[in-house]
């Protein structure tokens, strides 16, 4: 049997919050988990609970062939025994220590002389040299986090749990630290477990992904499924597919379905049954805007509508329109501009089968 890792707990905050999650999945040397959805949705207590941090009234929580946590048979594993290195949102760095004492922290059972080994080593690996004798506030945000990555792995633990690792840092140290942090896990070869709300960050760092909302895990599977392929309703709208309309199957042949919704027909590439209700989930990034008037290009769905709204999104525009029903839409502002796009003008939507997914929807929903 591959080794895995399975979490199945139960853990209630009275009067605040009841958090319900169920992960399991396959874990080789250096597998990434995302714990992704909105704050509150019980990522943090899920990561601390299978730190021994939180204690669940019940559950399980198994890492390969150890039991950490088996509230009915009176199990429960000391966080040290775990062998876990967590690496907490704001760093938590001792503020009095210098750098090669904030990672010699967790080096006590050393011999003075294999402590300091270690530490060097550390210090190599996260290039952090020279920076030994320094006091966390003289560094950089992207240094802080290497040095509170290095306390963590300096034990060799056999787990890592990050805690929102990137989530301090100013976009582009983010950005150029996602990077890093992928390759330094992956040299690690240890398994982690990684807390972000971030889309970019998932589909850059995870191979498994559990998407969790109001204190349940909705969805397990790799990132680029779950945005591209939410279960239902609740985890497209997590994931942050902006277009979530009712429809319902008209018609299914030669591996084609159409769906109607409202007045207007799609074209997706597959959907369940003849009849069925369901939601129509359409990410922004995936729609064109073309003029009317011009020819269409090769997209299965072409539909009019009239723009509703234009705001700015970071480099991007989105734009909402009524096509008979919501549909949001990002392009570059360039494109905006071409199109000559304002509040009331029409416009044709063009959306390749691929990108409208289907999801099967309860009657009444
Ligand atoms: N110690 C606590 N006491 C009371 N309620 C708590 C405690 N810890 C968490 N909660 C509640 O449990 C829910 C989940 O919180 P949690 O921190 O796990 O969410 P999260 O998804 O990590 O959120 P964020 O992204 O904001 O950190 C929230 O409603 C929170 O208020």
């Amino acid at each position: 049997m591959a080794a895995e890792i399975a979490i199945d707990i139960h853990k209630t905050f009275p009067g605040r919050a009841t958090i319900r999650a169920r992960i399991r999945y396959p874990v080789e040397a250096s597998t990434v988990l995302i714990l992704f959805g909105p704050s509150g949705s019980g990522k943090t207590t899920v990561l601390r609970s299978v730190a021994g941090l939180e204690c669940p009234e019940q559950g399980t929580i198994r890492f390969i062939s150890r039991t950490w946590l088996d509230t009915a048979a009176g199990v429960n594993i000391s966080p040290q025994d775990r062998r876990i290195g967590y690496m907490a949102q704001e760093y938590a760095l001792f503020p009095t220590y210098t750098v090669a004492g904030n990672i010699a922290y967790g080096l006590g059972h050393l011999s003075v002389s294999d402590r300091k080994r270690r530490v060097s080593e550390v210090l190599e690996l996260f290039q952090l040299g020279g920076l030994e004798s320094v006091k966390p506030r003289e560094l950089s945000g992207g240094q802080q986090q290497r040095v509170a990555l290095a306390r963590a792995v300096a034990p060799r633990p056999q787990l890592l749990l990050l805690d929102e690792p990137l989530s301090a840092l100013d976009a582009p140290t983010r950005i150029r630290l996602r990077g890093e942090l992928r390759s330094l896990l992956k040299q690690l070869a240890l398994p982690s477990i990684i807390v972000t709300h971030d889309r970019e960050e998932a589909l850059a760092l995870g191979d498994v992904m559990a998407a969790m909302s109001d204190g349940a895990v909705l969805q397990v599977g790799t990132p680029q499924d779950v945005f591209s392929r939410p279960a239902n309703a609740e985890v497209a709208k997590i994931v942050g597919v902006e277009t979530v309309v009712q429809g319902r199957v008209l018609q299914a042949a030669d591996s084609l379905v159409t769906i109607e919704v409202g007045e207007q027909t799609l074209t997706a590439l597959d959907g369940p049954e003849l009849g069925s209700a369901v939601f129509v989930c359409i990410r922004a990034e995936d729609v064109m805007l073309e003029k009317i008037g011009t020819a269409p290009t090769s997209a299965r769905n072409h539909v009019k509508g009239i723009v509703r709204d234009i705001a700015s999104a970071g480099p991007l525009v989105k734009v909402s329109l009524d096509c008979g029903f919501p549909l949001g839409v990002l392009v570059t502002r360039s494109a905006l501009e071409e199109l000559g796009l304002e509040p009331g003008s029409p416009v044709r939507a063009a959306i390749k089968a691929g990108s409208v997914h289907v999801v099967p929807r309860q009657e009444g929903n």
